[in-house]
């Protein structure tokens, strides 16, 4: 069986009606989380899931939507369950993720680095890390907030997971005609401009061939008056699970 995703929240940051942007990826051998934001933890306990049914997270970026669940996964971790979880995180996010928003609620005897919660595992861009025989990750940087560094992936050079981040059609039409893309997960900002995110007239912009591969998350609480408004996108559904 190949890859498959379900994701834990579709939602974007201030979202209601949906959880986090957080994804479950099913590799052959393992779980892999992308992204552990405040509501991981309400969400997987609705899955009838437990912080031990997951190998391994990444994260993108240091927003509350997608790190703000790591406290908790790691105190779990070490008190309930006596292990260190893996994280997959860019070399340049190690520093801000602990110094700005872990050290604060983490920080105490025993624990007095990232590297003594979770067995860090560095992503660097331009290199492909190998996570299992059936998973393998490559990082690119791509625009979110000036001075914060996102990261957007590629998996197995043919699916595109978007990191929060502002329109790159460059990107993606490289992707698609010279990488071999052949599925994009894309977040999307349905209403107001777009600032720090992808609007949906932008993606709407794309040629159809590229529109054909996108699926829309993070999306807001409206994302239902935008049914039949998205051309050949679809919205994820959190929960559901896809075959990748
Ligand atoms: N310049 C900015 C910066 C941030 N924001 C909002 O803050 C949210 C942080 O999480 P996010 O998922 O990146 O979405 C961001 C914007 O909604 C925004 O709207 N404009
Ligand atoms: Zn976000
Ligand atoms: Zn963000």
């Amino acid at each position: 069986m190949g890859l498959r995703i379900q994701m834990l929240g579709t939602g974007g940051a201030f979202a209601k009606r949906y959880f986090n942007n957080n994804a479950l990826l099913y590799t052959e051998h393992q779980t892999l989380l992308i992204d552990c934001g405040v509501t991981a933890p309400t969400s997987l306990y609705q899955l009838g899931k437990t912080w031990a049914d997951i190998d391994a997270v990444l994260i993108t970026h240091i927003h509350a939507d997608h790190v703000g669940g790591l406290e908790e996964f790691a105190f779990q971790m070490k008190y309930i369950y006596q292990q260190r979880p893996v994280l997959y995180i860019s070399e340049q996010l190690v520093q801000p993720l602990w110094e700005h928003t872990l050290k604060g609620g983490l920080g105490q005897d025993g624990i007095e680095r990232l590297e003594d919660a979770f067995e860090v595992r560095l992503l660097r861009e331009g290199q492909v890390t190998r996570i299992d025989d059936s998973l393998q990750v490559e990082i690119i940087q791509t625009p979110h907030i000036e001075g914060k560094k996102s990261y957007s992936l590629y998996l197995n050079g043919e699916i595109f997971y978007s990191a929060d981040m502002k329109f790159q059609p460059a990107l993606l039409q490289e992707l698609v005609r010279e990488r071999g893309c052949r599925r994009i997960y894309h977040e999307v900002q349905l209403t107001g401009e777009g600032f720090v995110h992808t609007t949906l007239d932008e993606l709407l912009s794309l040629p159809p061939a590229i529109r054909s591969q996108i699926s829309l998350m993070h999306y807001g609480d409206e994302m239902e008056q935008f049914q039949g408004k998205t051309a050949e996108m679809e919205f994820l559904r959190q929960h559901e699970i896809y075959d990748l």
